[in-house]
């Protein structure tokens, strides 16, 4: 059975965020993840790990500003040095949180930036980022975010892209984020494809599609998709991230199913 963690910006919203690691803990979950932890001290986070024996699993950099569309600066010449000082806030949330893995979310490209400028940009970033990061004994995850229905423009949206600059960027501590509802649109072949990529899959995550929402709800063979996960050797975690269609501890007959 796959090490399942919880997302906590998706599942359990039906309470604070605070109150979401006991919730999962109960569930059966073992290790969380959320999009951001800097809006909490980073203490008050780490009591919650303790008081329900959780690994904090992975957590994003800063992502610049969220709320008013953006998804990452990664690729934004105009933002370096931004990014450069969220590395640094990263890097002291995972020291307090024991996480040893961080994920870099590329961003959308600007119409107004060209192709190379934002690729360039972006290997850069990365670089920098994995260096300081590797210190740490921290890796960096990069993600393939489908640009088909949920992030049109991000620059990271297939499996291909995110090699290619991991071969560029050449460091130990880079490596891919495989999202399985990401995937599914923009690839598929869910299976066939992890078992290629695995030497450089550091972190998966999972949904059904379409919907986004839990195993169940649309087309991907949960089943056969966790078989092969544990089959092909893969020992990293295994995030839930889907959108609960009802109640989240309803949409976790997937977990007792894998038990
Ligand atoms: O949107 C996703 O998929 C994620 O994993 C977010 O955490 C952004 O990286
Ligand atoms: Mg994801």
């Amino acid at each position: 059975m796959p090490r399942f963690a919880a997302n906590l910006s998706m599942l359990f919203t039906e309470v604070d965020f605070l109150d979401r690691f006991a919730r999962a803990r109960a569930a059966g979950f073992r290790g969380v993840e959320y999009l951001f932890p800097y809006e909490y001290p980073a203490e008050q986070l780490r009591q919650q790990l303790d008081d329900n024996q959780l690994t904090q699993v992975l957590f994003n950099l800063p992502p610049g500003d969220w709320d008013a569309g953006e998804r990452g600066i990664a690729c934004l010449p105009d933002r370096v040095e931004e990014f450069r000082a969220g590395v640094d806030t990263a890097i002291a949330y995972a020291q307090v949180l024991g996480c040893k893995q961080v994920n870099c979310l590329a961003g959308l490209k600007p119409a107004t930036v060209g192709d190379d400028t934002a690729w360039q940009t972006l290997v850069a970033n990365v670089s920098y980022a994995a260096e300081k990061l590797a210190a740490e004994g921290i890796t960096l995850c990069l993600e393939a975010i489908n640009s088909r229905v949920d992030m049109p423009g991000f620059m990271l949206d297939t499996s291909g892209r995110v090699l290619a600059l991991i071969e560029e960027v050449d460091a130990d501590n880079v490596r891919l984020q495989y999202d399985l509802y990401h995937m599914q649109i923009m690839e598929g072949d869910l299976i066939r494809s992890m078992e290629c990529l695995k030497p450089w899959i550091a972190h998966i995550q999972f949904a059904d599609n379409p919907g986004r929402h839990q195993p169940g709800t649309g087309e991907i063979n949960f089943s056969n998709v966790f078989a092969a996960i544990d089959q092909m050797g893969y020992e990293g975690w295994v995030s839930a991230e889907y959108r609960p269609s009802g109640e989240t501890d309803d949409s976790l007959g997937w977990l007792s199913g894998v038990k």
